[in-house]
Parts: structure tokens; C-alpha cells; sequence
């Protein structure tokens, strides 16, 4: 029985697809006037507060990707029957539901689809995003085919292998990366293994790893046998086998695939270069893919601004604890594997706690909570300008930061007391959120909207601050935070980098350590 209206706002028109989630439907934003494609997220039995937060950080991540090539979320809302996700609604189909009805397809095509597919990917990677879960039916396929990569980080609790909170296994995990099925980590170079998968699958008809008859079956495949070379892959066999080399490190970056599946696409031979030099993660850098041109108003997301491919470190950092989301993940999948080891009986349940810490930053990308009626902006500020509890001068806009003078200033801290200022942040959350989001730099504001920041820590109901740890630098503060919710209370140690804003601070970043 279909939902009449969701949130108040969106009309349900029909269903459009069906996933581990539930039903996708096709819904008229009332207020925008647009179509939209809302689903359900966090309805897993077990699921807590936590889970459905970091469900919607990780859309969020996202929503801040304005490319061609990525479903854009336009929203994240509650109702009383739950949390919704709002997207882009691209009419297609997936390509796994193309491969179904038309069997393997020919490798020219196929590698226009892939290049297609890895240009969105390496617009996340620049900025620091890992997808975590690339495979056939997260690639949506317009009529002209057209590309969109959808299901960013949200399928990580309900896609093909699902972790339930009483530790049981199901479903296959074909594209799963051997790194990340031993339990190592699985970066940028795990969603090139997934693609070259996915791109297998397209080729062959059916999945690199679809012979064997069970999840830990194909696990201890992956993990342990040489990568399969598709029999039909013609002028793509090298670069699959390539993207699924069992060394993360020997793979191709994301832009590197880019350039080779477009240059099969054109009947080209494939530019024949080295990996490019491991970041400090071990992982291959990606390249900053070329400039992407600007999408229409569908492609648009409505409720992040559209920031592009970020390369300083900062950007990258902030993605750091998506990596550390993964490693969770990887971990719990490190006991499937171990399992494997010990009984070949499946599923497995009870032996892993998945349980996972929060690793996810409130203030890095956070969830949003926009009330139904709101429509989504950019980069909505809080209505109260100034902090309450402060009687600093106002801010720069965060559009015109000088990097040359301070870029706002503090709040509530002075000059070498960057431990007080970090405990007095947090003592404001989560109740006074305008003074908190008050004392993030202008360009971090840029990045994350008071809209988003809010979404956040509205689901958090007390916050506390354990030890703090000043580096030597005097701005770099190492911060033991408690958050406690309905589903409980867990703790994780954040970084947070300081800039010098008259005579206090802002923070400029963080990230999970
Ligand atoms: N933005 C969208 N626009 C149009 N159709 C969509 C959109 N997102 C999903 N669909 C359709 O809904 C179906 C289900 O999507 P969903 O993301 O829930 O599932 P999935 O990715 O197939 O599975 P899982 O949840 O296990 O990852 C898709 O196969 C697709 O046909």
C-alpha cells in the first residue's frame, strides 16, 4: 500500500523500482513543482538513530557532488513512517536490469557506460568520497545511456552484503574488493575493483563470481583465487582485468579508467600508464578529473552547495572518515572471512558485533533535517547571525574569505587555549546549533550549510567531551567526544584543525582519528 504523501510534500505518483530497501516511488515535489524519486532509508529491524544518521551523512556526500554522472539528492526528510531520501528522478533502467533483459553486452558500449560511471566516481574521489558499494544495479542507464551512479554510501547497511545488527549475513557480495573482503581497507582503489566488476558483468551477462553458490563462497573466491578474465570482454579484457588486479595499489586510478574506457569507446588504443604514486593511505591518488560542465537544474542538488572537485588537503580530510565508515565495514567483513575459514556453513550469524562506532564528523557531513514545508538551498545560514553567547563583531561572508587575515572572529576562546575552545564548542551542542555553526571557519560553512549541520545534531541528544590533546602546532586538538542517543551513547576521538580568528579561533576542519 503506497504512502498517499511523504513528509507533506511529496505526492506519490507510482513505484519505479524495488531494492534491499524497499520500494523506490516516483513522487511530485508539490512545493518545487518537479518530479523527484523518494525512498525509504533506515528501515532495517535494529537499525538506531546512528545508523539512519550516517545513512543520510553519507547521502549527503552526495548531495555536495553536482555532476553529470551522480543521482543528486535533493533532500532527506522524516515523516511519521520514517526517514526518506529524495532524489533525482532519472527514468532508466539499471544496468543490471539491461544485462537481465538483454543479455551481454557489446564491449564498445560497455566502456562508454563505464567511462561514464568512473567519471562521477572520480569526481567523488577528488573530494575525498568512496562509493563502497559500485555494482550494475547502482548504475542507472537513461534511454540514450546516459549514465548516473546512484546509492552513495546508503547501501552500505542494505546492499549486497547486509550486516545486520544481530550480525547475520546474506545476499552475495560479488563486487567486493579482495581488500576489503580480507578485512583491509577498502579506498578508492576498491571501488575501481567494483567497477571493473561491474564492467565484467556487462560484458559476460552474469557476475565475475556468479558460479558460486553462496556469500562466503564468492568471499573466499575473491579473496583467494586469481581475478577470472571475461571471455567476451574484446578491446576491454585488459583494462578489467587491470581494474581488478588483486593489488589495490597496481590498479588504475578513477581518472586513469576515465581515460582508458573512453578512449575503447572511441576505438582507440587505451593510453598505456603507470599507476599513479600511493597517497600516504596506500591508496592510488586519483587524478582531478577534467571540469564538469555545468548540469541543468535536474542534476542540481538543491540542498548542498555544488563545490566541484576539491584537491587541497582539507577537502580530502574531510572525506577521511568515510574511509573510516569503510574500515568499519571492512572489519565486520574481516569476521565473514574469518568464518569462512573455520566453517563453510552459511549464513553466518551472531559472530561479528555490527556495531559500528561513529566515525562519521557532526560537523564535517552531516545529515539534514529540513522540515518538509523548507525548501531546500544551498547554503541556508542560520537566521540568528551572531552566536548568542558571544559579542564577537560579524563575520566575513563565507563567500569573501581573505586568506591573508583572520577569517572571523572567536567567539569564546582566546589565542593559545585551543583546548578550551574545542571543550566550549561542544558544550553548546547540540542545543544552541547557530552558536556552534558560528564558530566553523566561513570556507567550512561554504562546504557544509547551517541546513545540513542542523540535520545532524538534531539527532543527537547530549554530547560530551572526554580528554583534549593539543599538538605542538597550539591549533590542532585532539577532542574525545561522547554522543548519546535513543539508541545509546558511543565515542570517538575527533581532530580538529584551528585557524587563528582575531583573538580566538575557528575550526577550519576535523576528521575522525
Ligand atoms: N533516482 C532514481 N530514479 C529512477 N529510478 C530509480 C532511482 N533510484 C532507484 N530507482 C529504481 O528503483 C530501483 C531500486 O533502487 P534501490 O536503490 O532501492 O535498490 P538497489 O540499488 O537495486 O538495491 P539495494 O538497495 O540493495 O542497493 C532501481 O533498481 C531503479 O530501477
Amino acid at each position: 500500500m503506497p504512502p498517499r504523501t511523504i513528509a507533506g510534500r511529496y505526492l506519490v505518483d507510482r513505484a519505479v523500482g524495488r531494492g534491499g530497501m524497499g520500494t523506490v516511488w516516483l513522487c511530485r515535489d508539490e512545493v518545487l513543482g518537479r518530479q523527484v524519486a523518494v525512498k525509504q532509508i533506515g528501515a532495517l529491524p535494529g537499525e538506531t538513530t546512528f545508523d539512519v544518521a550516517r545513512a543520510l551523512r553519507e547521502a549527503r556526500s552526495s548531495a555536495a557532488l553536482n555532476h553529470p554522472h551522480v543521482v543528486a539528492i535533493y533532500d532527506a526528510v522524516e515523516d511519521e513512517t520514517g526517514n526518506w531520501l529524495v532524489m533525482e528522478y532519472v527514468p532508466s533502467r539499471t544496468l543490471a536490469e539491461i544485462v537481465a533483459e538483454e543479455g551481454p553486452l557489446d564491449p564498445v558500449r560497455v566502456a562508454g557506460l563505464g567511462a561514464q560511471a568512473a567519471e562521477g566516481l572520480a569526481a567523488a574521489h577528488a573530494r575525498g568520497t568512496v562509493h563502497r558499494d559500485v555494482k550494475p544495479s547502482n548504475l542507472l542507464i537513461t534511454e540514450d545511456d546516459h549514465v548516473k551512479i546512484t546509492d552513495f554510501g546508503i547501501s552500505r547497511t542494505h546492499g549486497d552484503v547486509e550486516l545486520t545488527r544481530t550480525g547475520l549475513v546474506t545476499g552475495t557480495p560479488s563486487y567486493l574488493s579482495p581488500e576489503a573482503a580480507r578485512g583491509e581497507s577498502g579506498g578508492t582503489a576498491s571501488d575501481v575493483w567494483a567497477l571493473g566488476a561491474t564492467l565484467w558483468t556487462a560484458v559476460e551477462g552474469v557476475g565475475p563470481y556468479a558460479d558460486r553458490d553462496n556469500a562466503l563462497a564468492v568471499l573466499n573466491a575473491i579473496v583467494s583465487e586469481p581475478t577470472p578474465v571475461p571471455a567476451h570482454g574484446g578491446p576491454l579484457t585488459d583494462h578489467v582485468t587491470r581494474m581488478m588486479d588483486h593489488d589495490p595499489g597496481a590498479r588504475p586510478s578513477m581518472g586513469m579508467v576515465v581515460a582508458s574506457l573512453q578512449a575503447v569507446h572511441r576505438g582507440e588504443a587505451a593510453p598505456a600508464a603507470p599507476p599513479e604514486p600511493d597517497d600516504a593511505a596506500g591508496h592510488p591518488v586519483p587524478p582531478v578529473p577534467p571540469p564538469v560542465p555545468p548540469s541543468g537544474p535536474a542534476t542540481g542538488s538543491a540542498t548542498g552547495p555544488a563545490t566541484g572537485p576539491a584537491t587541497d588537503d582539507r577537502r580530502r580530510r574531510r572525506g577521511g572518515w568515510l574511509v573510516a565508515a569503510a574500515v568499519l565495514l571492512v572489519l565486520l567483513l574481516g569476521g565473514v572471512v574469518w568464518q569462512v575459514g573455520r566453517d563453510d556453513a552459511q549464513p553466518v550469524a551472531g559472530t561479528t558485533d555490527p556495531t559500528p562506532a561513529p566515525s562519521a564528523t557532526p560537523a564535517q557531513t552531516p545529515t539534514e533535517e529540513p522540515s518538509p514545508t523548507e525548501e531546500p538551498t544551498p547554503t541556508q545560514e542560520p537566521e540568528t547571525s551572531a552566536p548568542p553567547t558571544t559579542s564577537a563583531p560579524p563575520e566575513p561572508e563565507p563567500s569573501s574569505p581573505s586568506p591573508s587575515e583572520p577569517e572571523s572572529e572567536s567567539p569564546s576562546a582566546s589565542t593559545g587555549d585551543a583546548a578550551a575552545f574545542a571543550t566550549s564548542y561542544y558544550s553548546q551542542l547540540p542545543d544552541n546549533l547557530e552558536a556552534a555553526y558560528a564558530q566553523l571557519s566561513p570556507s567550512y560553512r561554504q562546504s557544509t550549510s547551517f541546513q545540513s549541520y542542523a540535520g545532524f545534531w538534531r539527532t543527537i541528544d547530549d554530547v560530551s567531551v572526554g580528554s583534549t590533546t593539543v599538538a605542538d602546532d597550539g591549533t590542532t586538538v585532539d577532542v574525545q567526544v561522547t554522543y548519546t542517543t535513543d539508541g545509546g551513547s558511543q565515542t570517538e576521538t575527533r581532530r580538529l584543525y584551528l585557524d587563528p580568528a582575531g583573538d580566538g579561533f575557528v575550526i577550519g576542519d576535523d576528521e575522525a582519528v
